[in-house]
């Protein structure tokens, strides 16, 4: 394999003159493109320059990183973060929470608008995407409010939005329901014409009045009030046919159940433009949890049966589920850490998400490392609107694509311990528990964000 003319270059400039010594070259010897066969990988440029056998690239002024062991996967895209800035900074920051998402493997997160003031203006939005800007750990995509102030009342400015500096693509009320199917046919109408899409938390208010958990055994046994299946199962069944009938984008937020997946599944074969997240806590935790009244597994959608789970791995394996997003929702502790009724739901996944996926998805045999890459950043990116996004996981590996990547080492196991995040909150429901599977750097457009660990 022979060097580009822009690595080649000693002085450090490309053949047009600029200057790539900011880019930095990197040389990962050894590292495994979506576990197969060790390969060296040079990143120059801001992209894949070179990949040959190990030890066949000139290392020659590059920053080498021994990547033996490690698994090279496109960088991820979460779809469902909140960042709670403006407005709760004791709870995250987009410093804190992006910090959080480099060292989970993310490149890109998009931000919820519940913040507060919310994100419903063009000014909030680019107030948002300019912190992320200048945290620089990861990519922020600002979600605009579909609805002023999430009252569900009137449109927000999506289009002032969609111009601005931020160039929102996705909208949503996240922690709250779209439930007027005429404003959610306007809403869906309106992004058409930029290629948005509507994210909805499906939710229909008037079903989950009060509701604590899960409507199910476990809620009766322990006298919860529960919210049902029905209540998400009705919203996306009103929301699938209102995007086929006026030929939008929809995006179903942390779907939870058996019957969300069919309804989806059954959408889809009817051709229409939906789309669907399922949260790593959905895929491994059941409503069971709940009678230990610790807060920390309080969540909406709540936890299900073992029998969702089982869907949900089941939906996301064939892709009906197109995406796995964290809905990672830090809480303050004393909104937390409150008698169960009292606290918020919510709770953290940037850090423990891909442990999680391995876990229920790869060491059952359900995904190979290639769906992973899918799932976690490549069919993200492509609901979020991202720009170049490669065709497969294969090619994202490919001489010329972006050098957005998150090394893994497949093979560690750690005990997660949520003092030692980087979320200001430590609202996490996995503390003690035994994961497999590491981020041991991330790299975004060439440079690390993320190096043995540790954020850059
Ligand atoms: N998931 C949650 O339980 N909480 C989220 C809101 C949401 O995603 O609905 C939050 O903002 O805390
Ligand atoms: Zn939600
Ligand atoms: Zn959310």
């Amino acid at each position: 394999m022979t060097r580009t003319p822009e690595a080649a270059d000693p002085r450090g400039h490309d053949l047009r003159g600029h200057d790539l010594r900011g880019h930095g070259t990197w040389l990962l010897r050894g590292v495994r493109p979506l576990g197969a066969e060790p390969a060296d990988l040079l990143l120059a440029g801001g992209r894949i320059a070179e990949r040959g056998a190990p030890g066949t690239l000139d290392a020659a002024g590059a920053d080498v990183v021994d990547a033996g062991g490690l698994y090279a996967l496109p960088g991820f895209v979460d779809l469902h973060t909140h960042l709670r800035e403006p407005g709760r900074e004791d709870a995250e920051t987009v410093e804190s929470g992006t910090r959080a998402a480099a060292l989970g493997g993310y490149t890109t997160v998009f931000a919820m608008a519940n913040t507060d003031p919310v994100a419903d203006t063009a000014g909030v939005v680019e107030q948002v995407w300019r912190l992320g800007r200048d945290a620089g750990h990861c990519e922020v995509r600002p979600v605009g409010a579909v609805t002023e102030g999430l009252a569900g009342r009137r449109l927000a400015e999506l289009g002032a939005m969609a111009t601005s500096a931020a160039a929102v693509r996705v909208f949503s009320d996240d922690g709250h329901c779209v439930a007027d199917p005429l404003l959610m046919r306007r809403a869906l109408e309106y992004v058409k014409a930029f290629d948005g899409v509507i994210a909805q938390h499906a939710e229909e208010p008037r079903l989950t009045e009060g509701a604590q958990m899960n409507e199910g055994a476990c809620s009766a046994r322990l006298g919860m009030i529960g919210w049902p299946a029905v209540a998400e199962e009705a919203v996306i069944a009103r929301d699938v046919l209102l995007a086929g009938h006026v030929g939008s984008r929809l995006h179903i937020c942390h779907v939870s159940t058996a019957g969300s997946v069919e309804i989806i599944r059954w959408a889809k074969s009817k051709g229409w433009r939906v789309s669907a997240e399922v949260t790593p806590h959905h895929l491994l935790l059941t409503d069971e949890l709940a009678a230990s009244y610790d807060p920390v597994y309080k969540v909406n959608p709540p936890l299900r049966t073992a029998e969702d789970v089982a869907a949900l791995r089941a939906g996301l394996a064939d892709g009906t589920i197109d995406a796995v997003a964290t809905d990672h929702a830090p809480h303050a502790p004393q909104d937390k850490d409150t008698e169960w009724s009292a606290a918020r739901p919510g709770m953290l996944g940037l850090q423990t998400a891909l442990s999680i996926v391995i876990d229920t998805m790869v060491e059952t045999g359900l995904l190979d490392w290639a769906g992973v890459a899918d799932r976690m950043a490549l069919a993200p990116a492509r609901i979020g609107g991202l720009p170049d996004v490669p065709v497969d996981a294969s090619s994202s590996m490919d001489v010329g694509a972006a050098a957005t990547l998150t090394l893994v080492d497949p093979a560690t196991r750690w005990v997660v311990d949520p003092a030692g995040f980087a979320s200001r909150s430590r609202n996490s429901p996995y503390r003690g528990m035994t994961l497999p599977a590491q981020v041991h750097a991330t790299f975004r457009a060439g440079r690390p964000t993320v190096l043995d660990g540790k954020v850059v």
